[in-house]
């Protein structure tokens, strides 16, 4: 078994690889590149499977209220069985309100158990919560469970089709209750990127359905909400209302809501200063990263201090629920 240093390393190695091969060639044709390059993948799928599966699960089980799975399945059921979901339609009411507009919630309906799509998922860490149903799927799975897709190039139908091989070739439309992005989006090399993940996200989620982005982050609370609030921005503009922010010692945890009237969401953002344009809005600190200091280009590497932020692993205490509506 490798150390924890030699397994964090690498995976960071990918990342910043995929980082400079994407300002050297261009986003897209870096990530076609990445994903023909089925060695580094299942490397790369093996090596995460066993920081979070054997490292990482040690601490999980000293802090168990504090990791960042056990903070979905608290959110899932805080929104579906608990007061989160009363508490977003009257909030959106109250908003609609102010337009003097209706909001029409009668065919918004969810089951006894959660259906949870999980994009990036590695070794579907989930599978094991009675509430929740997972689809799992990845790049390249690091487990039987979960579906070979690319996310970005996924179709979109009326229901989810699978290939013999386990390739999920297409996702049903308005198909989950929720979607998580868990260290997803900072894989994704480009901005664009990120906000086409985002976009898909929203035609597969059903109204009044969760988005769950966990995002590495240990800064202080305040020190990226720049950032934050330009995500915020960026999803209300695809018809989704950030609902909770919270801050963890190494991440930031966001839910989002899929608005039941997209034309109420429209009218908020009206009266928002939007100085960026939302395509290019969903950044990440290390975007800006010149990685001077990353000399070897695949295994070992000089550390950097935004990268690390990633490591070493998802915990911390939460400290604060925000109120979407109140600026
Ligand atoms: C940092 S790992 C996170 C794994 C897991 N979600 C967790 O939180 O521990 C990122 C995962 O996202 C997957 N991934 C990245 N881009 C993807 C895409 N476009 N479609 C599907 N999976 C993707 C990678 O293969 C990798 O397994």
């Amino acid at each position: 078994m490798a150390n924890h240093q030699e397994l964090a390393d690498f995976i960071k190695s990918v990342h910043i690889n995929l980082r400079l091969r994407s300002r050297e060639i261009g986003a897209e044709a870096a990530w076609e590149e990445h994903c023909k390059d089925h060695q580094k993948l299942e490397k790369y799928a093996v090596t995460m499977k066993e920081l979070a599966t054997v490292h990482w699960e040690k601490n999980i089980k000293i802090h168990s209220d504090q990791s960042g799975i056990l903070w979905v399945v608290d959110k899932c059921n805080w929104y579906f069985f608990g007061e989160g979901k009363g508490l977003f339609i009257s909030k959106e009411l109250k908003m609609a309100s102010r337009y003097s507009m209706t909001c029409d919630f009668n065919n918004v309906v969810f089951g006894k158990r959660i259906s949870l799509l999980d994009v990036g998922s590695c070794y579907n860490p989930l599978s094991h919560f009675p509430n929740i149903v997972t689809t799992a799927i990845d790049l390249e799975p690091a487990d039987k469970n979960v579906l070979r897709c690319d996310f970005l190039l996924v179709e979109i139908g009326d229901q989810l089709v699978v290939e013999d091989n386990s390739f999920c070739k297409q996702l049903p439309k308005e198909g989950y209750d929720a979607i998580l992005f868990s260290l997803l989006l900072e894989y994704l090399p480009s901005p664009r990127q990120r906000f086409s993940a985002c976009k898909k996200a929203m035609k597969l989620l059903k109204k009044g359905g969760l988005l769950l982005i966990l995002t590495p982050d240990s800064k202080h609370e305040t020190a990226n909400s720049r950032l934050a609030r330009q995500w915020r921005l960026a999803l209300a503009s695809l018809g989704m209302w950030m609902l909770t922010t919270e801050k963890l010692k190494h991440l930031r945890c966001f839910t989002f809501v899929k608005a039941h009237d997209k034309q109420i969401i429209e009218n908020w953002l009206m009266f928002q200063k939007v100085d960026i344009s939302f395509d290019e809005a969903i950044a990440i600190p290390q975007d800006k990263n010149p990685y001077d200091d990353f000399n070897c280009r695949e295994t070992e590497l000089s550390t950097s201090h935004v990268d690390n932020n990633f490591m070493p692993n998802t915990f911390s205490q939460i400290i604060g629920v925000e109120d979407i509506f109140d600026e």
